[in-house]
């Protein structure tokens, strides 16, 4: 979900797992040369997750790298599929208060640029997290712990359940 740390925490992770680094909405902005609000703005959501898809078909192919996805990546069937296949999947888990508290003063975000952004939040991860769950392999808690130390104990939990499959 966003805030939940895709970004914060997969590039840290990515080091501490001494792979490569992928943030999907990044290479959509390198790609189209524009930021993600600027994509929303003249496409509307659908045509964002057009070139999301396209993105995230080429890009999942990458062996031994952390993907960051965008927050609504998981609501195509094709994109959960690519995901799904191709790697292992963290679900980050945060509650809608506190990625609310994360996100307040943020105007990246197009999706929360509306009167109510904390009602906003918690309709769209009470409408996720059912995708969020079917395309996990792991759930991870972000809540309290520093960013850190999240990264450290994903990367042990991680290490065991590729090690049991
Ligand atoms: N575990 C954490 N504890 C506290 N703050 C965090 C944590 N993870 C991320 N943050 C903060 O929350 C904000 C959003 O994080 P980030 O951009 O990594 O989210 P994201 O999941 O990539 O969101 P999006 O789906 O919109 O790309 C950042 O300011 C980041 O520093
Ligand atoms: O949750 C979402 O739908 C989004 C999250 C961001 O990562 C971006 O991909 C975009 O702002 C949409
Ligand atoms: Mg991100």
């Amino acid at each position: 979900m966003m805030g939940a740390g895709k970004t914060t925490i997969g590039r840290s992770l990515a080091k501490e797992l001494g792979r490569g680094f992928i943030d999907l909405d990044q290479a959509l902005e390198a790609r189209c040369g524009v930021p993600v609000t600027v994509i929303f703005d003249i496409e509307g959501e659908a045509g964002f997750r057009k070139r999301e898809t396209q993105l995230l078909e080429e890009l999942s192919r990458q062996p031994r790298i952390v993907l960051a996805t965008g927050g609504g990546a998981v609501l195509v069937d094709e994109n959960r599929a690519y995901l799904k296949e191709r790697g292992t999947v963290v679900y980050l888990r945060a509650e809608a208060d506190e990625l609310y508290r994360r996100l307040a003063r943020d105007r990246q975000r197009p999706l929360l640029q509306t009167a109510d952004p904390r009602a906003r939040l918690a309709e769209l991860l009470a409408l996720r997290t059912p995708l969020y769950e079917e395309v996990a392999h792991l759930a991870f808690d972000t809540g309290t712990l520093p960013v850190l130390q999240a990264v450290t104990r994903l990367a042990a939990q991680l290490k065991a359940y590729e090690e049991k499959t």
